[in-house]
């Protein structure tokens, strides 16, 4: 029988029961956990347990020894006990784990725990009595990919690992001073913490579960693509899969040696039968009838609801399918850009969204892809400061003198961009013209990736198309991170910073707006070094430094005369790590296709003899190859020419407005072509590009590619 409990409108992101099923431990998404118990036939929230920083991605009840594990996006781990009815938490050892730790299962004697990270580390975890603390053996031949999932083998000494790589891993978790002494296994022999015992290769499709039957002698999995895998002890030559039509499955379960649940996106669990012997997997029923509930039916209907925001409250939303809202009364905003009433706006999977209203409102949605945020928002805190900066706008309107230079920072993923998005939105909206700067290679709001950016911003960003981009300023790097050339990106940044000087002073009303300058979030060594380059090149007034004290700090002492101020990072920043790559993909493919997909650019065959090729920066010689008492002039910004290969393939080559091969360095972008195919025996190359033609123009490789996969 199907029961249905409700915990509010925030998405469930991870559940686990306690051991007689009156309490469940839920991740609303946010930093903390919240334990419910059932009192009366209703849930009620009887304890929060609030020590990750970010949003908990995991979470495991041990039903013997009542302790919890948590996993979170802030690269943690911790297991809470309960003690006179507090949870206690004790953080576990992850020294190497530097991302989002994903998934935490408790072995099935709960003396050891196993976690899997976006950094594809897997830790079997286990409490170390002597010193008191929970110990962390790091495995070593680590998936290629973030681990999604993992499972243990009933003889509490084998886990099964799955990853984003589309691979099913079987390690030995046997932990010495835990388990005495290793078992005998099915699956090969258990010697050491970590050991690789088989790597079963999937179709392509990210892992999403993995289970091992009763016995332990079976093992399945499911990805994303719809399919359900099964290998057996007896012969795991032998993978068996079922292709099914059916939408994309989020978790697996054997309820004997042979047959499996398996459930996801479909609403409905399905039950199959896994004859080894045969190698087959057969399905046998679909387990809940009402056929109406399905997802697939339930995209088709798209029912509409209506969500009425309180002032100050934001929707947020992380978009899975398609998804459409519509201004239906009030006044709300996306990242500074204001709703018109009755439009329909369009957000496509993997978008996330926040609409923010400071009067209330009243929105219509198609789906129910998002929450309204009731924690607190630092929206008023961005008001204030944009208050502030428009008061120095006006003072320098009245007195003829420059208006504010701000700088954004802080680590990654804590909402720059979008800060700086919001900052020149509001402006715009005043009639200010400010001049927004992107340093952010990796991901740039104006241009594509490997590249820096400047433009006077005239009109608010669009919300389905972002800003308007009009005689943008832009200068190649190359690279995605500062970090590979932090050399040239100083340089450029220099060279940017002295086109952006004269001008705002050459324009008296982008000489009041200010500038608005976007960095990376690579702060440490020399990249903060390099920060501090950015403040004085740009000469700003105010850095803003986004949830980050210590930055902030060591900005103080070593800026004296520029005003810190900190503000807090919104609730709503979500790390992008996984979608980095996708966010790049999609900034190229913008670039040649349009935001809405309807340009169609040339693709066009050159010769070899028709195009000039660059380079910028040679490799670092180290000084123990050189002669000695030779010294070589830094490379970092040597222009030079190469000759078209195979290897160019899927690089972008941004095309320089300067026809002398020395003028490379911090000229103005005309644009970007791609590389698809390179002739060697007729000497040509194909080319992606904008425009028809590209003959005469000089060309700079760069280290970014697009695959163009239409
Ligand atoms: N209030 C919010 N609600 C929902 N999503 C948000 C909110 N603020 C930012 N985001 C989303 O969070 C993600 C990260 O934000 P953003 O790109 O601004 O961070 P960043 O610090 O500039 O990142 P990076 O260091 O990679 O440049 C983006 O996808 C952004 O759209």
């Amino acid at each position: 029988m199907t029961e249905i409990h409700s915990f509010g409108n925030l998405p469930v992101i991870a559940h686990s029961w306690n051991k007689d099923r009156t309490q469940i431990a839920l991740s609303l998404g946010k930093s903390d956990l919240r334990i419910y118990q059932k009192v009366a036939g209703k849930w009620k929230l009887i304890h929060t347990l609030c020590e990750h920083l970010s949003r908990v991605l995991a979470i495991d009840w041990a039903p013997k020894t009542n302790q919890i594990v948590s996993a979170s996006a802030d690269y943690n781990a911790y297991v809470w006990t309960l003690e006179n009815d507090v949870w206690k938490p004790q953080m576990v050892e992850l020294q190497r784990t530097n991302r989002a730790v994903c998934c935490a299962k408790w072995s099935p004697e709960e003396n050891k725990f196993v976690i899997g990270a976006s950094d594809k580390n897997v830790a079997v975890c286990y409490y170390e009595k002597e010193q008191r603390f929970w110990a962390a053996e790091m495995i070593k031949k680590r998936p290629k990919s973030t681990v999604t999932t993992v499972a243990w083998h009933p003889n509490n000494q084998l886990i099964a690992v799955g990853s984003c790589d589309y691979r099913c891993r079987l390690y030995s978790a046997f932990v010495r001073v835990v388990d005495g002494q290793p078992q005998t296994s099915n699956w090969g022999t258990i010697k050491n913490t970590g050991d690789l015992l088989y790597e079963f290769q999937s179709e392509s499709g990210w892992l999403h579960d993995v289970a091992f039957s009763p016995l332990g002698d079976n093992l399945a999995w499911v990805s994303h693509n719809s399919i359900i895998f099964a290998v057996s002890a007896a012969d795991p030559s032998q993978i068996t899969m079922e292709v099914t039509n059916y939408l994309p499955f989020r978790c697996i379960l054997f309820m004997n040696e042979s047959t499996l649940i398996v459930g996801g996106h479909e609403f409905s669990p399905l039950l199959y039968n896994y004859n080894q012997k045969q190698g087959k997997i057969e399905f046998i029923e679909k387990l809940d009838r009402q056929e109406t509930a399905t997802g697939r039916q339930s995209v088709g209907i798209m029912t509409t609801k209506e969500i009425v925001i309180e002032a100050g409250q934001e929707l947020r939303g992380d978009v899975d399918e398609t998804l459409t809202l519509e201004l239906r009364s009030g006044k709300a905003e996306i990242f500074g850009t204001e709703l018109a009433i009755g439009h329909k706006y369009q957000f496509t999977s993997g978008m996330k969204f926040s609409i923010f209203t400071y009067w209330g409102c009243t929105i219509i949605s198609s789906h129910d892809d998002y929450y309204v945020a009731r924690d607190e928002n630092p929206m008023h805190i961005y008001l204030n400061v944009h208050g502030m900066l428009e008061q120095l706008r006006q003072k320098a309107d009245a007195e003829k003198t420059r208006g504010p230079r701000i700088m954004v920072a802080g680590l990654p993923d804590v909402g720059k961009s979008t800060l700086c998005r919001m900052l020149v939105n509001w402006a715009a909206r005043l009639g200010r013209t400010p001049i927004l700067v992107d340093l952010d290679v990796g991901q740039n709001q104006i241009s594509i990736p490997g590249t820096i950016a400047a433009m006077v911003v005239r009109r608010p960003a669009s919300v389905d198309e972002g800003f308007r981009i009009d005689m943008p300023l832009v200068f190649h790097y190359g690279y995605k991170t500062p970090g590979e050339n932090i050399g040239l990106y100083n340089e450029i940044v220099s060279s940017m910073a002295m086109y952006v000087n004269i001008r705002s002073e050459n324009v008296e009303k982008s000489l009041i707006s200010g500038v608005v300058v976007n960095t990376c979030g690579y702060i440490r060594q020399e990249g903060y070094e390099s920060f501090k380059h950015v403040a004085k090149a740009f000469d700003v007034d105010i850095i803003i430094v986004l949830d980050s004290e210590w930055l902030a700090t060591k900005l103080i002492s070593d800026l004296p005369s520029v005003k810190v101020i900190t503000l807090p990072k919104s609730g709503g920043v979500v790390p992008k790590d996984a979608a980095k790559d996708k966010f790049r993909e999609n900034k190229i493919r913008e670039y040649f296709y349009g935001p809405r997909n309807n340009i169609c650019p040339h693709v066009f065959t050159i010769d070899f003899s028709d195009v000039k090729l660059y380079k910028i920066g040679a490799p670092q010689i180290p000084d123990s190859c050189l002669p000695a008492g030779m010294i070589l002039k830094n490379p970092y910004n040597k222009i030079m020419p190469i000759a078209p290969s195979p290897t160019l393939v899927h690089h972008v080559l941004a095309v320089s407005s300067s026809n002398d091969p020395e003028q490379l360095l911090a000229k103005n972008l005309l644009g970007f072509v791609v590389v698809q195919h390179v002739d060697p025996d007729k000497r040509s190359l194909t080319l992606l590009s904008p425009q028809p033609n590209v003959k005469n123009r000089l060309l700079i490789m760069s280290d970014v590619q697009f695959v163009d996969l239409k």
